[in-house]
């Protein structure tokens, strides 16, 4: 490397020389690649967006001028031109840089972000402390053509083009969100993006419309009217144009010198600005290129044959025992109607589409929209299977209270990577949504404790008349073999799994396994540890929580959620309700009231104190407060 390392803030960029700066976008790859395939990370978005990136840096004054960059996870190259190269080989480790833009990480990150289609809003509101300010600095949002199928983007345009403030929105379009972009407004950007006679007669209409003469009145108006008309049909960007804002382009998001320009051009423009930008996602890695979606997000891979490196052993995934249980299931039952919001591979539900393609609807980025989507299905005699990143479904918060739970509907949320995701972070933890989901009348909430209860609890879900969420991790499941038959679970009972005397441990989901291994650590101090499975959050199982109350005088409750509002609460209320307290302390597990950072989740559970060990000296100590 000879440039990277010369580009300590972004003013350095300034000194390299045009011609060089191909040298340097090569250079930038190579870093990109580099890390990510040790860490993981964000490859395909990267590499499609260096030269964007460095003619943004190239052309505005950052920090002084700011970009808001929607998701984030395309912030790497932004990230080694803002004076984080030496910082970077630690990207998404402990401790280390994170995968995403964050202000208290450095200041030329004007904006946090990690969930879609927040860019524009964002913005939006910059310009506005700006111009409340009295300053004219200029603020870019960048947002992708996936992040634009989100309700919030559509929001922001709308409002931005109204207020008519000096903002900038580079819409990065590669035809992928995480798979091939879905929807309306994508079919109206390929068509832009394709169809040649748009630039030709662009450019034609245009230098028509100048030359016609300025004269006065009625004849004016009508040439005005003339020409919007011409435009309407001929110039690209209409629909962006009718927004308020100035569109420009399509300009090839790899060709230096036409970003620049563009650039340069929307700068001195007084108003709301859109600049189309087309680019391929994974350039310059050809693995990335044949197969963005399996480079969006990735493990650690060999650079050589992009292979990515995978432990043959490991249990199948949470994800791919449910995949395969909704098809089974969904053979027979011929109501179940799939939605994912943007996210088929990653929630498994692509399995279900192929099979059963008439019941299966990606709707983009667009939780909220997907989950009335689905309860007008189950007002109408079909039974709707959610499926989203439990992070992200908070979303739908709204969705899920006023449109499901409140009309008592049928109704299946399946809410994968629900506890800490690990490398991604702060945004993407699922930490929340027993907590968010609990505060719903008529919700049943089932947690399993293994992969094989899963398959069990979401046929429950898809015979209940009315709605239920089940959520379950990230990753891999823990190896127990799989009944034969799938069947339902009465729901609110809970299963003991183990007897004691002294101290009792009710865990959900992951925490199940880790309530085991503590019961371990902690009879081996000589306690007698019983063990519960609860298996319900909501309905709880209320006559054996009363029971074990009268048998020990410790209850623990472990989950992988927040603290407040979670699943430990509800057994607290219950059993205060109860009157039960006195004879019987509660003493809640789980995750405190911070943001946990990223890094691998078995750390973070650690510090958190989650893990056997941690969990084995919190309740020693409260048993011998107890004492
Ligand atoms: C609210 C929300 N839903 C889903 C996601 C998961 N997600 C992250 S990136 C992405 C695709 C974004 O596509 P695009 O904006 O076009 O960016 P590209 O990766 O193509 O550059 C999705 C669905 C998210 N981050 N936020
Ligand atoms: C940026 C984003 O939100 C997604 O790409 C997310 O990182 C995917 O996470 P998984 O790797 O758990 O599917
Ligand atoms: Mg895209």
């Amino acid at each position: 490397m000879k440039l990277l390392p010369t580009i300590h803030a972004p003013s350095d960029l300034k000194n390299i020389p045009d011609a060089q700066l191909p040298e340097l976008c090569q250079e930038i790859r190579e870093e990109i690649l580099e890390v990510t395939s040790r860490n993981g990370g964000h490859l395909a978005p990267n590499l499609g967006v260096v030269e964007l990136t460095v003619a943004l840096h190239k052309v505005f004054s950052m920090p002084r001028d700011k970009i808001v960059w929607d998701v984030g996870h395309q912030s790497y190259v932004h990230k080694l031109l803002t004076g984080r190269l030496d910082r970077f080989p630690t990207l998404r480790q402990y401790g280390g840089l994170c995968g995403f833009p964050k202000r208290t990480e450095s200041e030329y990150d004007c904006f946090g972000t990690g969930h879609s289609s927040t860019s524009i809003s964002a913005a939006l509101g910059i310009a506005c402390a700006r111009d409340l300010a009295g300053d004219d600095y200029n603020v870019i949002a960048v947002i992708g053509d996936g992040a634009l199928t989100g309700g919030e983007a559509m929001e922001g345009l709308n409002n931005a083009g109204d207020l008519h403030k000096k903002l900038i929105v580079v819409l990065n379009d590669n035809e992928m969100s995480i798979s091939k972009n879905v929807g309306a407004l994508s079919s109206y950007l390929t068509e832009l993006r394709t169809d040649p006679t748009y630039s030709r007669v662009k450019t034609e209409v245009e230098g028509f419309l100048k030359s016609l003469p300025s004269i006065g009145s009625s004849v004016a108006r009508a040439v005005g009217r003339l020409k919007d008309s011409f435009k309407y049909f001929f110039v690209p960007g209409m629909l962006f144009e009718d927004f308020g804002f100035k569109y420009l382009g399509p300009v090839d998001g790899h060709d230096l010198p036409a970003l620049m320009e563009t650039f340069e051009k929307a700068k001195q423009l007084d108003e709301p600005v859109f600049i189309h930008v087309l680019t391929t996602k994974g350039k310059g890695y050809k693995p990335a290129e044949e197969r963005p979606n399996a480079f969006h997000g990735t493990g650690p891979f060999d650079i050589a044959t992009g292979k990515k490196f995978s432990n043959p052993q490991a249990p199948a995934t949470y994800t791919k025992v449910f995949s395969d249980a909704l098809v089974e299931l969904g053979e027979k039952n011929r109501k179940v109607v799939a939605i994912t919001a943007a996210m088929p591979e990653g929630t498994g539900l692509d399995v279900f589409g192929k099979y059963y393609p008439d019941r299966f609807f990606d709707v983009g980025i667009a939780e909220q929209h997907g989950v009335t989507m689905g309860a007008g299905l189950a007002a109408n005699g079909y039974h709707p299977l959610v499926a989203l990143y439990s992070t992200f479904a908070q979303r739908a918060f709204d969705q899920l209270l006023h449109d499901v739970a409140m009309q008592n509907l049928p109704f299946t949320l399946c809410l994968d990577r629900a506890g800490l995701v690990g490398d991604d972070g702060s945004t993407h933890h699922g930490a929340y949504d027993l907590s968010y989901l609990r505060l719903m009348p008529n919700m049943v909430m089932m947690v399993p404790g293994d992969e094989n209860e899963l398959r069990h609890m979401l046929k429950t879900s898809l015979e209940y008349n009315g709605p239920s969420v089940l959520r379950y991790p990230r990753g891999s499941g823990l190896g127990v073999p799989l009944d034969p038959e799938i069947h339902t679970l009465p729901i609110g009972k809970s299963k003991r799994l183990q007897e004691g005397s002294q101290i009792d441990l009710w865990a959900v989901g992951t925490m199940v396994d880790t309530a085991r291994k503590t019961a371990d650590l902690l009879e081996k101090q000589g306690l007698s540890v019983g063990v519960v499975n609860a298996r319900f959050v909501k309905p709880l199982d209320r006559e054996a929580l009363e029971a074990a109350s009268h048998t020990v005088k410790l209850l623990v409750t472990l989950e992988e959620n927040s603290l407040a509002g979670g699943f430990g609460e509800g057994v607290l209320d219950a059993l205060n309700r109860m009157g039960r307290l006195k004879e019987c302390r509660v003493l809640n597990l789980g995750i405190p009231d911070l943001y946990v950072p990223h890094g691998k989740r078995e750390l973070l559970l650690r510090d958190l104190k989650l893990d056997p060990e941690g969990a084995a000296d919190t309740i020693l100590q409260a048993w011998k407060e107890e004492l």
